[in-house]
């Protein structure tokens, strides 16, 4: 049940870091929430602190979305209550340990999480969002969607899989009223770093965001109308000038012959 306009946003990964930033922001801006993530503690903490200083309705949900019935939980839910109009698909781990050096089943682990999980709540969120006339789905990828050679290479390839899941989602469903944005985050201060066994420390502090700026500036590119929001990117012409050239490449990925460069002779 809500009371605002705007109906409910469920946000992933809550208890912490960006999500529970997001969490905070989408208060403000008039949305009642529901919050998921393991930690029933933080996600507590998390709601205490919006709902003291909002006015919005905030309620928890505790599941780990690596465990398939919880997971089954949380798509249900978002079927099952109309007023949820918006999807913040934010929890995920990474991974900063070359191939040779990663254990394989964190990785599956790490898929599940970052591919897996987001996959079936934005079918539920989707299937929803459309037969109730329209909703938003907010997929966080990561810059390394695009650079998979800076951290570990299956986390690059998981938030590869969310930006072009983002943009085939955006194709087929926005005449749907189903609005998608996928954001492409540099590196943020949260505890994504101890968690992936990296240290912010390595890194310039001029590459390093808040995640207050962080969710700022991805919600600015919301409001903008954008697709794919980097914001660290400073001029969103180079973005602009890679997505042409992804364009461009479309129509010639399919053809029925090779070209000259492989010597392959054509059949008269
Ligand atoms: N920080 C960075 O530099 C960047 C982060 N990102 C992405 O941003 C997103 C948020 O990361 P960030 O805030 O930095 O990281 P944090 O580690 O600070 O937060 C991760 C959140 O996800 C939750 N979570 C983790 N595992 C599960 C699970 N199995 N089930 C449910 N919830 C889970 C955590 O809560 P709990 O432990 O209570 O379950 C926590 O709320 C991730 O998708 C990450 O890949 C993208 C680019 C850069
Ligand atoms: N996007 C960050 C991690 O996901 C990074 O670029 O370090």
């Amino acid at each position: 049940m809500t009371y605002s306009k705007m109906g409910i946003a469920m946000v992933t990964g809550a208890s912490a870091g960006i999500g529970a930033i997001y969490a905070d922001r989408l208060a403000r801006r008039g949305y009642d929430l529901i919050l998921v993530a393991r930690s029933q503690e933080r996600l507590d903490e998390v709601a205490r602190r919006i709902a003291g200083s909002t006015n919005c309705n905030v309620s928890t949900v505790a599941a780990d979305l690596n465990d398939k019935a919880d997971l089954g939980r949380i798509e249900t839910l978002l079927g099952a209550d109309p007023a949820i109009t918006m999807l913040v698909n934010n929890a995920g781990i990474g991974g900063v340990a070359p191939l040779l050096e990663s254990d394989v089943n964190k990785m599956q682990a790490m898929i599940e999480l970052n591919i897996t999980a987001l996959t079936r709540l934005t079918y539920a969120a989707a299937r929803a969002f459309v037969a109730r006339g329209g909703g938003t789905i907010i997929n966080i990828s990561s810059a390394v969607a695009i650079a998979p050679e800076i951290l570990n290479g299956v986390y690059g390839a998981t938030k590869a899989f969310v930006l072009a899941f983002s943009l085939s989602l955006h194709k087929e469903l926005a005449d749907k009223k189903l609005r998608i944005q996928v954001v492409l985050p540099g590196a943020i201060a949260t505890n994504f770093w101890d968690v992936s066994g990296g240290s912010l420390d390595d890194l310039p502090s001029k590459a390093i965001m808040q995640s207050d700026d962080l969710v700022d500036a991805a919600l600015a590119g919301l409001d903008q109308g954008e697709l794919v929001t980097i914001p660290s990117l400073p001029d969103v012409a180079d973005w602009h000038a890679y997505e042409a050239a992804r364009q461009k490449l479309i129509p010639n990925l399919s053809l029925n012959t090779s070209p000259a460069r492989y010597g392959i002779a054509v059949a008269a």
